[in-house]
């Protein structure tokens, strides 16, 4: 099969809980070699969705094909899945090739092919120098690479991520995520990995799936997620941006021009003259001074966030109105705290979103 072909289809799934609707007719079609993120709130369905597509948790409707093989009612020990849990769910009284070796052994594989499949996948963790430590005498990131050496030994079709980052500290996460891409991309795995880390999901997906409330609202390349964002929603939960509500007052071929309590905004968008909006644009699009040819609004800089590489400076618009530029140091001058600005960002990076579908 070629790395193009459709690897993981999910088609039409959904799935209740009593009267909750978890699942609400999920498509979803990962190839072969693909690294997709499930990005959402708290109780979106991730979870469940990883389920599905494990075995653990049955659909209500719809199917779910892995290598060209419909699994929907495949139990889960005969789908050749991989799952990675941010518990590690390791054996504690097993050392560490013990621990890897566990799965092959209840596939019935010869001793010989067992130690050279452990070899391998512990020396891909860079864990060979632990094989016979005990769990127990090991750090949480070094237990998460066994887990994950664990779940890589048994050459699953997919693998699947459950938060399996979160337990670790903020820069081992990091150094984690940057390493696991490349160990996955190493061995062409195709994986699946669930998180509310939006960091996380851009850092190592190929695409992402932004789900919510059991839909997926956008699914796209990191890049395209945030540069353009299907909804209101998905500009919400990936990335900072400025948001400034309004009402349509004129259309024209895929732009409108939008009267705001801030003054008069254009944006890219199809809507009627009288559409309550938000109109949105990233705070890097947002620069000091005002030129032609842009939207540009004033105020007074209420805060100033030095963050290292970028500086957040916020400003009181007025009428309940704020706006958020991301300033670097080659901008020249940051303002400081009560200074009167003006921010000016170009249309073509403004976008506006039906005011309904605020989340
Ligand atoms: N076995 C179950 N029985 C009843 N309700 C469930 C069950 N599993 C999940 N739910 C409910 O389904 C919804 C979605 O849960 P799910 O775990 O898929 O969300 P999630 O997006 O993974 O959230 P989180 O990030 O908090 O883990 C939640 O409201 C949850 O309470």
């Amino acid at each position: 099969m070629s790395e193009s072909s459709p690897h993981l289809v999910v088609r039409g799934v959904s799935k209740r809980y009593g009267p909750t609707t978890v699942l609400d007719h999920i498509d979803l079609t990962i190839r072969r070699g693909e690294l997709v993120t499930l990005l959402g709130p708290s109780g979106c369905g991730k979870t469940t969705l990883l389920r599905a597509i494990a075995g653990l948790a049955q659909p209500d409707t719809g199917k779910v094909e892995l290598a060209g093989r419909d699994i929907t009612h495949v139990p889960p020990h005969k789908r050749n899945v991989g799952v990675v849990f941010q518990s590690y769910a390791l054996f504690p009284h097993l050392t560490v090739a013990g621990n890897v070796a566990f799965g092959l052994k209840v596939r019935g594989m010869a001793r010989r092919e067992i130690d050279v499949a452990v070899d391998r996948a512990l020396s891909l963790v860079k864990l060979g120098h632990l094989a016979s430590r005990r769990i127990s005498a090991l750090s949480g990131g070094q237990q998460q690479r066994v887990a994950l050496a664990r779940a890589i030994a048994v050459e699953p079709d997919v693998l699947l991520f459950d938060e399996a980052l979160s337990a670790l500290d903020r820069k081992l996460r990091e150094e984690m995520q940057v390493e696991l891409r490349r160990l996955l991309q190493e061995v062409k795995a195709t994986a699946i990995f669930v998180t509310h880390d939006q960091d996380e999901a851009l850092t190592m997906s190929d695409r992402v799936a932004v789900m919510n409330k059991g839909r997926i609202e956008q699914l796209a390349e990191p890049r395209e997620l945030y540069l353009r964002p299907a909804s209101l929603f998905a500009l919400n939960f990936v990335g900072l941006s400025t948001r400034i509500s309004g009402t349509v007052l004129s259309a024209d071929n895929g732009k409108v021009d939008v009267e705001t309590k801030v003054g008069r905004l254009s944006a890219l968008g199809n809507f009627q003259a009288g559409s309550p909006v938000i109109v949105a644009a990233r705070p890097e699009q947002l620069r000091i001074g005002g030129e032609d040819e842009t939207n540009s609004a004033s105020g007074r800089v209420r805060s100033v966030v030095f963050q290292g590489s970028r500086t957040l400076v916020e400003v009181d618009a007025g009428a309940g109105e704020s706006l958020l530029a991301e300033l670097s140091g080659r901008d020249g001058a940051i303002p400081g705290v009560h200074d009167e600005i003006r921010l000016s960002w170009p249309v073509a990076e403004t976008f506006a979103f039906p005011m309904e579908a605020q989340a």
